[in-house]
């Protein structure tokens, strides 16, 4: 193999080393794994290798594809979004940093009311999905129906599925899809004390004063 241009391999070795370390392996079976995608990167013309992304189309399912079809790492987050704050920001930004490229599965505005209460959501998909998709770490939104995320993740076959800490310590039932492709569903670090439903809590006790 000529190696024309190792830069980036690094990362690669390091991100695939940190993913095999989330899904329990060995510390000599992670950097294995990071050998490996390195390798695998190199292999196939390292950074050279990815077409710059063009920010009028490189943005959404077509980068997504492009990412995948380089080899890539795909990464894929999933929630309700509503009010945002700093931790969602966080793990977006975290989540992102896991692989080449980021997809945001969205609650429907419909599928948000049945999880979180006729209340929910204050802002409607179309802007969530607006927001979503000018922060820096997404590339793609991709809003769903249903109750769960199950069937837009049997869509995208991300190699990596991702959410926050406040789901720390359980089980996430993504985890068994992502299995059935050699895919992991890894937990992120939890930014204390940030939460919609305490964005909301706080706006309507100031209302009252
Ligand atoms: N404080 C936080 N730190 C890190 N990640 C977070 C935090 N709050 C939410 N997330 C993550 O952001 C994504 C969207 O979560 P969600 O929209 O439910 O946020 P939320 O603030 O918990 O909302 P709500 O209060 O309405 O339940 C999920 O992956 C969730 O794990
Ligand atoms: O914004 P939330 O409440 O974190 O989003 C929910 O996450 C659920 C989670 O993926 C389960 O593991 C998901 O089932 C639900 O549809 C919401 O996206």
């Amino acid at each position: 193999m000529t190696v024309t241009d190792p830069c980036g391999a690094g990362d690669r070795l390091a991100s695939a080393a940190a993913l095999a370390t989330a899904g329990g392996a060995l510390p000599s079976e992670a950097v294995q794994a990071g050998v490996v995608a390195a390798s695998e990167f190199l292999a196939r013309g390292g950074a050279a290798g990815y077409a710059a992304p063009d920010r009028d189309t490189g943005r959404g399912l077509d980068r997504v594809d492009r990412v995948r079809s380089a080899g890539g790492t795909v990464v894929a987050t999933g929630g309700c979004f509503d009010l945002l704050h700093a931790g969602h920001v966080a793990t977006l930004r975290a989540a992102r940093a896991l692989g080449d490229c980021l997809v945001v599965c969205l609650n429907s505005d419909a599928s948000v009311r049945r999880l979180k209460g006729d209340t929910r959501p204050l802002v409607p998909q179309a802007d969530r999905a607006r927001v979503l998709e000018a922060l820096e770490p997404v590339d793609a939104v991709v809003v769903f129906d249903e109750d769960t995320p199950l069937a837009a993740i049997r869509g995208l076959r991300p190699d990596v599925w991702a959410k926050g800490g406040d789901y720390a310590g359980s089980d996430l039932p993504e985890a068994a899809l992502l299995d059935e492709w050699g895919g992991q569903a890894v937990v992120l670090p939890y930014l204390d004390g940030r939460s919609t439903t305490a964005l909301l809590t706080t706006a309507a006790e100031r209302s009252r004063r």
